[in-house]
């Protein structure tokens, strides 16, 4: 594989479902294809294996043998091969045998970052060395637009493709998309514990998806088609959390409260379902139900308590206004709020609310449309010279956002992606 090389992976907004989803209800999400993670692949001179993630503040490099302990020892050699034929669940003895690499990050909030690289790196390309994975996101972090999954599936796609499993050359095959799709999902396993699947499976594919976990682990997800572009705002409460933390609160709250909490989670699959329905045939007959279906979702998940003072700010500001239905999207807890317009609502409206939510309380407002490219490609043949001088200052020099995407946003820079 001639480096470098980079690769990219969307967010996603889940419109209804999160949670649910964790517990083999339908849901369904969308690709925010301009707000991605990237990942630059370089040749460095040590013989180390070195991450570099300048977001979160958090760099590493691992020498050589430090892997190799665990590669060389005989007694290994199964624990790895099934830990490689296995997408649907860590391996225990290899999560403990990767343990000593990241020790002293234990109590650190990076510990779980680095557990998905050393996994994946073992797993996938454990032959590669002199090696440094460098990532840039222009998603925010921690907010429910999946940055995790966008992580995961720039490593498991980087890391494949360094270990020569991915074998398209002019676009990602089906066969390509799956085994990143499975890998970034044993990521996700890393960095959260327990996720549904959904936010790799948006991020590697794109597009719109009507997604569903078996209770085998498999997963099932169909894409919605013409999905619409549904005037929204995306509110960003720059309130931190944990989806971690969110989906283990949820999971406490089901085994303390079953009989409760179970028909919450059954009756969030079924406006899912019902929500999908009304996506793929969206008109002025049935607008007003997807409106309706947004606020239910959303006080399903406050019965969850996985919102916060800080959405319901955003929540009851739509709701005074009448602008439009709010609700929280991914894990909650902080992060991000979605808001579906009302059909006839006025830009002068529009400009009111976010002016509010930006100069009253500190928010961030997107307006992105949803769908579109999920992860791709960036060969070294299709780098020339002179934009690799600007990428590698994109990396070393913590260039700002709009400077990411005006040079590597698929579809809108000139660079050649494959996808
Ligand atoms: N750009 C990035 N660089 C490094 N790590 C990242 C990046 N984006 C996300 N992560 C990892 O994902 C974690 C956030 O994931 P999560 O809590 O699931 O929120 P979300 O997926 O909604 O953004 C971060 O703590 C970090 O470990
Ligand atoms: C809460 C959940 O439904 C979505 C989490 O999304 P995010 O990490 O908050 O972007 C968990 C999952 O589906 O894996
Ligand atoms: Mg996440």
């Amino acid at each position: 594989m001639v480096l470098p090389f980079l690769t990219s992976a969307p967010g996603k907004v889940i419109i209804f479902g999160e949670h649910s989803a964790v517990y083999n209800e339908p849901a369904v999400a969308a690709s925010v294809s301009a707000l991605r993670t990237y990942m630059l692949v370089t040749q460095t001179d040590s013989n180390a294996v070195e991450l570099d993630f300048p977001d979160i503040g958090f760099s590493h490099a691992w020498s050589r043998h430090e892997f190799d302990h665990i590669l060389k020892d005989e007694r290994n050699t199964t624990i790895l091969q099934e830990a490689r034929h296995n997408v649907r669940e860590l391996s225990p003895e290899l999560t403990s045998l990767l343990d000593s690499l990241h020790s002293e990050l234990k109590k650190s909030m990076f510990h779980h970052a680095a557990f998905c690289f050393t996994y994946l790196y073992i797993c996938l390309c454990p032959n590669v060395k002199g090696i440094k994975f460098s990532v840039r996101s222009t998603l925010p972090i921690g907010a429910g637009l999946g940055s995790s999954a966008s992580v995961s599936v720039n490593l498991a796609m980087a890391m494949a493709k360094l270990g020569g499993l991915i074998t398209g050359t002019k676009g990602l095959t089906l066969q390509d998309k799956k085994l990143i799709n499975d890998w970034a999902f044993i990521g996700e396993k890393c960095m959260m514990g327990t996720p549904s699947g959904i936010d790799n499976a948006v991020s590697t594919y794109g597009n719109a998806v009507l997604f569903k976990r078996e209770i085998d682990g498999t997963t099932n997800f169909e894409f919605v088609e013409d999905f619409p572009q549904i005037p929204m705002i995306l509110t960003y409460t720059k309130i931190p959390r944990s989806t971690k933390t969110l989906v283990a609160n949820v999971r406490e709250l089901l085994s303390n409260h079953p009989n409760l909490v179970r028909p919450i989670l059954v009756a969030m699959g079924q406006l899912a379902t019902r929500g999908a329905e009304i996506l793929n045939s969206l008109d002025n007959g049935n607008y007003n139900e997807l409106l309706e279906l947004v606020r239910v979702n959303h006080g399903l998940l406050v019965a969850l308590g996985v919102s916060h003072p800080g959405l319901e700010i955003v929540r009851a500001l739509s709701d005074t206004m009448e602008l439009g239905s709010t609700k929280l999207t991914g894990a909650g807890g902080g992060g991000c709020a979605l808001t579906i317009l009302n059909k006839d609502t006025s830009e002068k409206l529009v400009t009111e609310f976010k002016s509010k939510l930006e100069k009253t309380h500190d928010y961030a407002t997107y307006q992105t449309d949803l769908g579109g490219i999920g992860c791709s490609l960036l060969l070294n043949d299709c780098i020339s010279e002179d934009k690799l001088e600007l990428i590698l200052k994109i990396f070393n020099h913590n260039e700002d956002k709009a400077l990411i995407d005006e040079l590597l946003l698929p579809g809108k820079c000139s660079l050649s992606w494959i996808f």
